[in-house]
């Protein structure tokens, strides 16, 4: 049967990039999704902003709702410093599997915790199963309409502390607007969106940056 598409793109950087160079895996992802199929990676103009708020909060622990093929994953954990990082979740195993080899290429495992299941599931025991206090940036960018309640969740399970930094990706396209209007109107947020264009397409989205401001 046909290979899928995160199978090709991992074919990509299998064929197009280093071992051990998380750039070039970048690089190889980027290029495969903008001249050959288009994926649903943030991309390399979001990816630039991601990449700034990354610096800007130089993060020890980072939390990413779905992580794909694991291309933002590995844009976050090439920026990080030892002894940080980044928990991936990703419930679909295909991904998942997929993800795994293309974070194991940039040679950034020992920054990533790749866990295969639900957010819904796996938030609540964060702070049992891998000693999370808090997080300091949560990037976004799983199911849209799961923004929101998975944001009220981590709030419960008191992951998200003052200074907490939320990144949503596709804020825009294909939309989060109950995120939107929560995060914007909360007095409990700073909320600020940097406009950029859906991934390799002339499209406006953006990201939304939601700093915590304690209760
Ligand atoms: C609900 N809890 C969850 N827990 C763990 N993993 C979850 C998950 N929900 C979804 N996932 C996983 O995240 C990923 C889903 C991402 C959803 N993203 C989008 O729909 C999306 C869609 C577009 C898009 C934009 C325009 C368009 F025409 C078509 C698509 C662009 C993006 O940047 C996107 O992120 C998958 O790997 C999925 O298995
Ligand atoms: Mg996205």
């Amino acid at each position: 049967t046909r290979t899928s598409r995160p199978q090709r793109i991992l074919k990509a950087v299998q064929t197009k990039a280093t071992v051990g160079d998380p750039q070039s895996v970048i690089t190889a992802i980027d290029h495969f999704c903008r001249h050959r199929e288009w994926a649903m990676n943030v991309g390399d103009e979001k990816g630039s902003i991601l990449d700034s708020v990354v610096n800007e909060v130089s993060p020890v622990t980072v939390l990413e709702l779905g992580t794909y093929c694991g291309y933002s994953t590995v844009r976050i954990a090439r920026l990080l410093p030892p002894g940080a990082c980044v928990i991936t979740l990703e419930f679909n195993p295909d991904y998942a599997a997929i993800a795994r080899q293309v974070i194991k290429w940039s040679g950034l495992e020992d920054k990533v915790q790749l866990v295969e299941g639900a957010s819904g599931d796996w938030i609540p025991w964060m702070k049992e199963h891998f000693g999370v206090q808090a997080f300091d940036l949560v990037f976004l960018d799983h199911w849209k309409e799961r923004y929101l309640p998975d944001t009220k969740l981590l709030e419960e399970c008191g992951l998200i502390q003052k200074g907490t930094v939320l990144l949503a990706d596709n804020v825009i396209c294909p939309g989060t607007p109950d995120y939107l209007e929560y995060v914007r109107n909360s007095p409990h947020y700073n909320s600020q969106y940097y406009r950029s264009h859906l991934e390799y397409t002339k499209a406006e989205d953006g990201l939304e940056k939601s700093v915590f401001l304690g209760y």
